[in-house]
């Protein structure tokens, strides 16, 4: 995988950014620089392979530069090499077999970095790192060098063997101590290795290794072992870019020494003993930038895990929604500020608590006794109602869901839970069926309720046998009360009339307005039709008692119709149809009274109301 990182290329890489002519006088210059630098020193001995870091620092600056740029960059190393051959004396043939070798090296390492190597990934990763090694520090070299060997073997220079062991060394070491810096300055640019780099304990690092690279190989047996005990030291304060920066500090300091003949014993090395000569420094420079990229990654991952750590806090605390955490003893281990909030506590008073000491006393057990187990069971819960309770008593309905979390070894660790207040929800819909089943006006049940209420009155009857009463009422003369008196009258007439309509109601009964000036009576458990007549001269006298409204007295006065269940009717609309039937036969018998079905004409009364 590789490590979500820094962007590929530098944001402050000049290179990249530069016209490509100038881009590629760079590397000219550049590499001009580097390899004059290291074919002088390789004049001091004349025997050991110097390390050789101009084709590393080309494949490094190919990486910078988009693919459509190789060409003309592969121009410039081209003239640099042949320069490089002129100012050191060499003659014009010798310089292209040089420029076959370097530019096949370059060329191949620059190829294989871009195709199977991520920068990024080399920084955090030690296998990624590795690979940049191998494909940018072994392959390259190897086989450059062997074009090399043949080339200048062929034109009559040493033998094969020493050639390329020479070659491939001295370019495989500098490629190496080269390419960790290189991989770093390009992903993160300039400035901020730099700034890195200059950090006072990374300064101290670099000149502790300077000193110790310098001293022990001339002083001590072994040196490597403190070179390498300080490049660790740097790997781990410096971080990558400490131990990229001493590795190839280290490697020239080792490389001056060899050239100068500081480092014995250089003269009885024979070709075989050259490659065991430099072997012990690549095992000391690699794994110091491999132990600061295996850094770099655990600096990285606990970065972010405490990032997303502070994520999870800030979203815990500042989210609209309650929310509470519960340890497996089923006690609060946290609280969000909108739980503490809404329910009137501190968090210091609840933690260690349990949650269904906040809750109704019938919450708390369905909690425990229900919900609980359920989430253990199951793992989850959504949308379970509980009611809480706040410090001053006041109920919270909330709707909760909660998650079971497992611990690594698959024990319980704690229960994770978003409580939703839904007090306000719960009211309004209490309100809204409320509404869908009373009348607005008198908060009477209105025609649906009374509906639902008649039906079940006639499947009991159907069942048991029982008798019941519809009362059919309507008030007397009301439109006059309306013109006369003003529509706001006629409506506290309305509310007076089914106050006293309740007041006469049984417990089994109900009363209900139907619209206008209308109501209807369900009279349930009558012994004969005589109860209902008894009730509903009960209502005609209760309504005509005078009704003082404001300062104004009215006389009111209702007519009503019985239908009685199942005489007069089996089903819910036969019996409304002649209760209502049976009252405006009471109208045209001169109003405020009642009238049986039973007494209609055969013909039948036309019903007072549509
Ligand atoms: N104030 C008020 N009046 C209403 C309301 N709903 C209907 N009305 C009025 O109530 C009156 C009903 O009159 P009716 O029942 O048709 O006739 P009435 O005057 O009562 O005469 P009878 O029924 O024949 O005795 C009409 O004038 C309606 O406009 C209401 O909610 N408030």
């Amino acid at each position: 995988m590789t490590p979500p990182g820094p962007p590929g290329t530098a944001p402050a890489a000049g290179i990249a950014r530069v016209p490509l002519a100038a881009a590629g006088a760079l590397l000219a210059g550049a590499y001009i620089a580097v390899a004059l630098g290291a074919v002088l020193l390789s004049r001091e001995s004349g025997k050991m392979a110097t390390l050789w870091y101009a084709n590393a620092m080309a494949m490094v600056f190919f990486q910078f530069r988009p693919s459509r740029d190789w060409a003309v960059l592969t121009g410039a190393l081209a003239v640099a090499v042949v320069t490089v051959n002129a100012l050191t004396g060499r003659d014009f043939g010798l310089s292209l077999l040089f420029l076959l070798g370097n530019g096949f090296e370059v060329l191949l390492g620059a190829a294989l970095l871009r195709r199977f190597c991520s920068p990024a990934a080399s920084l955090q990763e030690v296998c990624a790192l590795l690979k940049v090694l191998l494909l940018g520090g072994v392959v390259p070299p190897f086989f450059g060098a062997l074009i090399a060997a043949a080339a200048l073997s062929a034109d009559g220079g040493d033998d094969f063997l020493a050639i390329w062991l020479i070659w491939f060394e001295g370019s495989a070491l500098g490629t190496i101590a080269l390419l960790p810096l290189g991989m770093l300055l390009l992903v993160r640019g300039w400035h901020s290795v730099s700034q890195d780099v200059s950090r006072p304990e990374v300064v101290l690092g670099l000149m502790l290794v300077s000193v110790v690279a310098g001293w022990a190989p001339q002083w001590v047996e072994h040196p490597y072992i403190y070179v390498s005990t300080s490049l660790v030291l740097l790997a781990v304060i410096g971080h990558m870019a400490g131990a990229a920066s001493a590795a190839l500090l280290v490697s020239i300091i080792v490389g001056v020494l060899t050239a100068k003949g500081a480092f014995g014993p250089v003269a009885e090395t024979d070709a075989f003993g050259e490659a065991l000569f430099y072997l012990p420094l690549i095992l000391t420079l690699v794994p110091p930038v491999l132990l600061a990229a295996s850094l770099e990654r655990t600096r990285y991952t606990l970065r972010r895990l405490a990032e997303s750590e502070d994520d999870f806090r800030i979203l815990y605390n500042e989210t609209p929604a309650m929310m509470q955490a519960v340890d497996p003893q089923g006690k609060l281990v946290s609280v969000s500020e909108a739980w503490c909030q809404r329910l009137g506590y501190r968090r210091e008073e609840v933690i260690g608590q349990r949650p269904s000491e906040f809750m109704t006393a019938e919450s708390r057990g369905r909690a425990l006794g229900e919900i609980w187990p359920r989430l253990l069971r199951e793992g989850r819960i959504d949308g379970a109602e509980l009611q809480m309770c706040t410090r001053s008593g006041a109920p919270v309905d909330v709707r909760i869901s909660a998650i079971r979390q497992r611990s690594l070894d698959g024990g319980l660790l704690r229960t994770l839970a978003v409580l939703t207040d839904v007090t306000e929800e719960k009211r309004l819909a209490e309100q809204m069926t409320y509404l869908a089943h009373h009348d607005a006006l008198t908060g009477l049940p209105n025609r649906m309720r009374f509906e639902g209420a008649i039906q079940h009155a006639c499947v009991h009857g159907h069942r048991h046998h029982d008798r019941f009463a519809v009362l059919y009422m309507d008030l007397d003369q009301f439109k006059h009360i309306n013109d006369t008196l003003g529509h706001g009258v006629g409506d506290e007439l309305l509310k007076a009339v089914a106050q006293r309509l309740d007041a006469t109601l049984r417990d089994s009964d109900m009363v209900s307005r139907l619209g206008g000036d209308e109501f209807v009576m369900l009279a349930k458990n009558l012994c004969s039709r005589e109860d209902a007549g008894a009730i509903a001269r009960k209502l005609v006298k209760r309504v005509a008692q005078p009704v003082l409204v404001g300062d104004v007295t009215i006389n009111v006065s209702i007519s009503l119709g019985i239908a009685v269940f199942p005489d007069d009717g089996k089903t819910p609309a036969a019996l409304i149809t002649h209760a209502d039937q049976a009252m405006y036969r009471a109208k045209r018998n001169g109003r405020n009274q009642f009238c049986f079905f039973s007494e209609v004409s055969p013909e039948g009364d036309a019903p007072a109301h549509g």
